[in-house]
């Protein structure tokens, strides 16, 4: 028997006037897994979250959380979320903070426990306002624990805090998805996703462009791109050889250049320079930026 997904999405876009945020997600996350949303800025990763936090609706397709519709899932205390702003009062102490959120929720958990968890007790009796950007977001961790959700939600979580902050903030994760806590996270760092999740889910202009684990997205992410002009009748000919080499993933010829994205960029340029006319020949290493235009097949 397979037991209800954290979070299922299916078919789902979502447009704001003429912005397609979100062009057409199917995503399922199992419980107990700590998924990286990974993608560049306007990837639709926080449209994404919202719709899963049941703060807005899919434009079309539906959102399940824990087989919930998402507002259902989080009146029940089952989901809760670190965002990126918002949410403090300046005047608080980072205990107040803690504490009158925990009024809010029928069944909280000890705000003692969950201050220690999130490795703010030292900071506890401070104001708000007198708390550095990491330390705000520690706190935002606090407050999204005391429900114990099953789901957590995290939008760049990690933004502002120093190495220490980090390590705190991401063990206590580590330790409650090793109790069935399911994570999704979003982020621009495929260092941050690789280290910290389980499961990479690369996003890119409102699609899912890849998933798996570090090492199958790092992948993606590697070798080089070797650019050449080559204004040659039997530029399909070399194109032929070129596809067949080892280690090259992709050929593309876009008018008189020629792209290769290859992993053994030497075997590449060799050919190039030795066996066909091509000239203005440029190696570039290749970036995750890249690796999203390539799997989009946006590159240009
Ligand atoms: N309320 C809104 N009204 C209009 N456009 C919006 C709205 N919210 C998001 N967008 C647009 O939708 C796209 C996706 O935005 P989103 O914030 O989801 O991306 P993101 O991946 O979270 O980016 P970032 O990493 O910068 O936070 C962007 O083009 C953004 O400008």
């Amino acid at each position: 028997m397979n037991p209800t997904p954290a979070v299922a999405l299916s078919g789902v876009t979502k447009t704001f006037g003429d912005v397609e945020a979100v062009r057409g997600i199917d995503l399922e996350l199992r419980q107990g897994e700590v998924v990286a949303f990974l993608g560049p800025n306007g990837a639709g990763k926080t449209t994404t979250i919202d719709l899963v936090l049941g703060l807005s609706r899919p434009t079309t397709g539906t959102v399940r959380v824990l087989g919930l519709e998402p507002r259902q899932a989080v009146a029940r205390g089952l989901v809760s979320a670190v965002m990126q702003s918002g949410g403090l009062l300046k005047d608080l102490t980072v205990r107040e903070t803690v504490a009158y959120t925990a009024a809010l929720f029928a069944d909280a958990r000890p705000v003692d426990r969950v201050i220690a968890e999130a490795g703010i007790e030292d900071i506890a009796d401070r104001r708000v306002a007198t708390c550095s950007g990491g330390e705000q977001q520690r706190l935002r961790f606090a407050m999204a624990l005391l429900p114990d959700p099953a789901l957590l939600l995290l939008d760049e979580p990690t933004t502002g805090m120093d190495v220490e902050g980090r390590r705190t903030f991401w063990s206590a994760i580590r330790r409650d998805a090793g109790q069935g806590r399911t994570v999704l996270f979003a982020t621009h760092y495929l260092e941050e996703a690789d280290q910290y999740a389980d499961r990479i889910v690369l996003v890119s202009r409102g699609r899912v462009v890849a998933d798996g684990t570090g090492s199958e997205i790092k992948a993606l992410a590697s070798g080089r791109t070797v650019r050449a002009t080559l204004a040659d009748a039997d530029i399909e000919r070399y194109t032929e050889v070129l596809a067949a080499l080892g280690g090259v993933d992709a050929v593309e010829v876009r008018g008189d250049t020629l792209l290769v994205h290859a992993k053994d960029s030497d075997a590449v340029a060799r050919y190039l320079l030795t066996e066909t006319p091509a000239r203005d020949l440029e190696v570039t290493a290749r970036n995750l930026e890249d690796a999203f235009l390539s799997l989009t097949g946006d590159a240009r």
